[in-house]
C-alpha cells in the first residue's frame, strides 16, 4: 500500500520511520505540509494511509483519496482535518496526544517569560545602540490565566509552579475536582479577562475565543500567550489592543494564516517590538518529533492490520 507523508517533521527524528513503512511492505510518497490539493491529487489517488501534518484536510482532499483508509495526525490538534467528512467515508483519524506536551509547555514558558520582560525588544534595541531600558514586574507577582487545562495546560501549570504566581484555569469541560487537584482556582472567560495579566491559551483550534468583546473586559494591560492554535484569537481586534495598550504584548506560535509571507495584522511595523512569533516550532525538539513519530506510525500500522489504534480521534 502506499502512505503519503506530509508532516514536515517526519523524517527528522532518530528512528527510521520511513524504514520502518517499508519494511511493513509500503511504499512511501512525500507531499507538501500545505496540504495544498493540486500537488496532493496524484499522491492521494494512490494512499491508503496518510501521515499528516497541521495542514487543512478537507472534503476535496478525500475526494482525491479514494482508498484512504487512515488518516494519522503526527501531532495533536484535528482541527484542520474535516472529521465529519472522514466519518462518513469510513476513514480512521488517529493523533498523538501528550507526545509534544513537554515541548509546548516549555516552548510556552519561554515566550511569557519573553513577553513579560521584553526580551525580543531588548535584544532589536541593543542592536540599535539603545541600553536605555525599561522596568517589568517579577511573575511572583502575577495572576496567570490558562485557558484550556488539558495535558499541554497542565504542564504550563505545573512550570508556573515555580515562579510563585497565582493560577487561575478556564475550562469548560473539565469537572471542578481536576481544578482543586492541580492547584489552579476555576474561572469563567470573563473572570480571566477582568483577573489576569498574562493568559495562555491551550484550547483547541475552531473558535475564537480572545475577541474584541473579551478584551473590552480586560482591565489592566495584559500579556497575552499562544502555542495552541491561531484562529483563538481575532488578529485585528489583538492589533488594536496592543495598540490602544491594553494588551502589553502578544506572544504566539501560530498565526490564522502561516507558512509564507504576509502573515496578517499582528506582523505590522509598528507592533514588532511588543509581538513575538514563531513559525509553529513549540513541539519541534528531538524528544517530541521522536514521541510523534513512534505514535503515529504504531497506529497507522494499526489500523492498516485491522487492530484497534491506541489514539483514535472519536467523531460526534
Ligand atoms: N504549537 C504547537 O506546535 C502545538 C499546538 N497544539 C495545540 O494545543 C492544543 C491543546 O493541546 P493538548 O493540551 O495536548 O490537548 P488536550 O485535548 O489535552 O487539551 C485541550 C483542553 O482544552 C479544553 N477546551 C476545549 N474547548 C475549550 C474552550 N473553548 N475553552 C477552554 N478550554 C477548552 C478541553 O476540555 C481540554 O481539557 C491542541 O488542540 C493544538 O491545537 C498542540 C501541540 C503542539
Ligand atoms: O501537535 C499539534 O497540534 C501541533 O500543532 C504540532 O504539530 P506539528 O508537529 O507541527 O505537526
Amino acid at each position: 500500500m502506499t502512505i503519503l507523508v506530509t508532516s514536515r517533521s517526519f523524517s527528522t527524528g532518530s528512528a527510521d520511520l520511513v524504514g520502518r513503512l517499508r519494511a511493513a511492505g509500503h511504499a512511501v510518497e512525500r507531499g507538501p505540509a500545505t496540504h495544498d490539493l493540486d500537488a496532493l491529487r496524484g499522491p492521494l489517488g494512490r494512499a491508503t494511509g496518510w501521515i499528516a501534518g497541521t495542514g487543512p484536510i478537507t472534503e476535496a482532499h478525500l475526494d482525491a483519496a479514494p482508498r484512504l483508509r487512515v488518516i494519522a495526525r503526527y501531532g495533536v490538534g484535528v482541527d484542520a482535518v474535516d472529521r465529519a467528512a472522514a466519518a462518513r467515508r469510513g476513514i480512521v483519524v488517529t493523533n498523538t496526544p501528550g507526545a509534544n506536551s513537554a515541548a509546548v509547555a516549555d516552548h510556552t514558558l519561554a515566550l511569557i517569560l519573553a513577553a513579560v520582560r521584553g526580551v525580543v525588544r531588548g535584544n532589536e534595541r541593543v542592536r540599535a545602540g539603545d541600553w536605555s531600558g525599561w522596568r517589568s514586574r517579577e511573575l511572583a507577582t502575577a495572576t496567570v490565566g490558562i485557558i484550556g487545562l488539558g495535558r499541554i495546560g497542565r504542564e504550563v501549570v505545573a512550570r508556573l509552579s515555580g515562579f510563585g504566581c497565582e493560577v487561575v484555569a478556564h475550562d469548560p469541560y473539565l469537572p471542578e475536582a481536576d481544578f482543586a487537584a492541580l492547584g489552579v482556582r476555576r474561572a469563567t472567560i470573563d473572570e480571566i479577562a477582568r483577573e489576569c495579566d498574562v493568559v495562555s491559551l491551550h484550547a483547541p483550534g475552531g473558535g475564537t475565543v480572545i475577541d474584541a468583546a473579551w478584551l473590552a473586559r480586560s482591565d489592566a494591560p495584559v500579556v497575552v500567550v499562544n502555542t495552541a492554535r491561531g484562529d483563538l484569537v481575532d488578529e485585528a481586534a489583538l492589533a488594536a489592543a496592543l495598540r490602544s495598550g491594553r494588551v502589553s504584548a502578544y506572544a504566539a506560535d501560530t498565526l490564522r494564516e502561516e507558512g509564507g509571507a504576509g502573515g496578517g495584522p499582528l506582523l505590522a511595523p509598528d507592533l514588532r517590538e511588543r509581538v513575538i512569533i514563531t513559525p509553529h516550532v513549540a513541539a519541534q525538539t528531538v524528544e517530541a518529533i521522536d514521541r510523534m513519530g513512534a505514535a503515529a506510525v504504531a497506529d497507522l500500522l494499526a489500523v492498516l492490520d485491522g487492530r484497534t489504534p491506541a489514539n483514535l480521534v472519536a467523531y460526534g
